[in-house]
């Protein structure tokens, strides 16, 4: 059973029509990056997955629950999932173990001392077990990010979305997010990624989707789409992302 089954999604805020016939299958275990130019419909794509945005059209079923049914149970199915955004939206007057542990208290009943035990692995898988006394704001943008993750992982999810996680860091703290990244997918996780990282997405996806104007154009192994794109659209997209970032000697 696929992780993530997606067929014949649309999705319109308005008369703007975002999606136009989305056909898209994440399998157990594989990481899946969404590539694409900006406002071609990747964030709402993510976002119809848990239905933080209603799908106008169209079925999605997350491990063989089909969310757009609505009698379906929304909640429990977004417990196995874990969303990481731009923003990390981290508890401002909680720590970042009470951050870990809020969610794994209220929501799953965990008891303090399971939470606790819990929240301490996932700050070790995290690099941030020296910060789980602190505040957010003493925190860097990374390490915000890292605790985020953490706080997610600590739900034991089936299926991790991210959202374009390190586009509101400064450069140099990107990397430390896409290392824990990297290794939650060697770790096996299940993860579909939107993202602007495409070194990323070259050495870390199993399959690469490129998205423009709400549709998917084509998609691949990552050597397949960067190696040698089969659409004009999408080597076009690739020189105009690349080219800039390659910088020779002397330049
Ligand atoms: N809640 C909303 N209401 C109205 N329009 C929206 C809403 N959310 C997104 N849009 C519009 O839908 C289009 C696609 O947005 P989306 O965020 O999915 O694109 P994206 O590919 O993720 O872009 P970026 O890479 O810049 O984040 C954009 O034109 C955006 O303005």
């Amino acid at each position: 059973m696929s992780t993530i089954e997606i067929e014949g999604l649309h999705k319109s805020f308005g008369a703007l029509e975002v999606l136009r016939g989305i056909d898209l299958a994440v399998e157990p275990g594989e990481v899946v990056c969404v590539i694409g130019p900006s406002g071609s419909g990747k964030s709402t794509l993510l976002r119809c997955v848990n239905l933080l945005e209603e799908p106008t059209a169209g079925t999605i079923r997350v491990a063989g629950v089909e969310v757009t049914d609505p009698d379906c149970d929304i909640d429990a199915v977004r417990r196995g999932i874990g969303m990481v955004f731009q923003q990390f939206n981290l508890f401002g007057h909680l720590t970042v173990r009470e951050n870990v542990t809020i969610a794994q208290r209220r929501v799953l009943k965990r008891g303090r001392a399971e939470a606790d035990r819990i929240a301490a692995e996932n700050l070790r898988r995290v690099g941030l077990t020296e910060k789980a006394g602190a505040y957010p704001a003493q925190l860097s943008g990374g390490q915000q990010q890292r605790a985020a993750i953490a706080r997610s992982l600590a739900m034991s999810p089936r299926l991790m979305l991210f959202d374009e996680p390190t586009s509101a860091l400064d450069p140099e703290l990107v990397g430390e997010v896409l290392a824990v990244m990297r290794a939650l997918a060697d770790e096996g996780m299940t993860m579909l990624v939107v993202t602007h990282e495409m070194a990323f997405a070259r050495e870390v996806a199993n399959r690469v989707v490129f998205m423009d104007a709400g549709v998917i154009v084509e998609q691949g192994p990552p050597a397949e789409v960067f190696g040698r794109p089969r659409e004009e659209r999408t080597r076009e997209f690739l020189h105009r992302v690349l080219e800039p970032t390659r910088v020779r000697p002397g330049d």
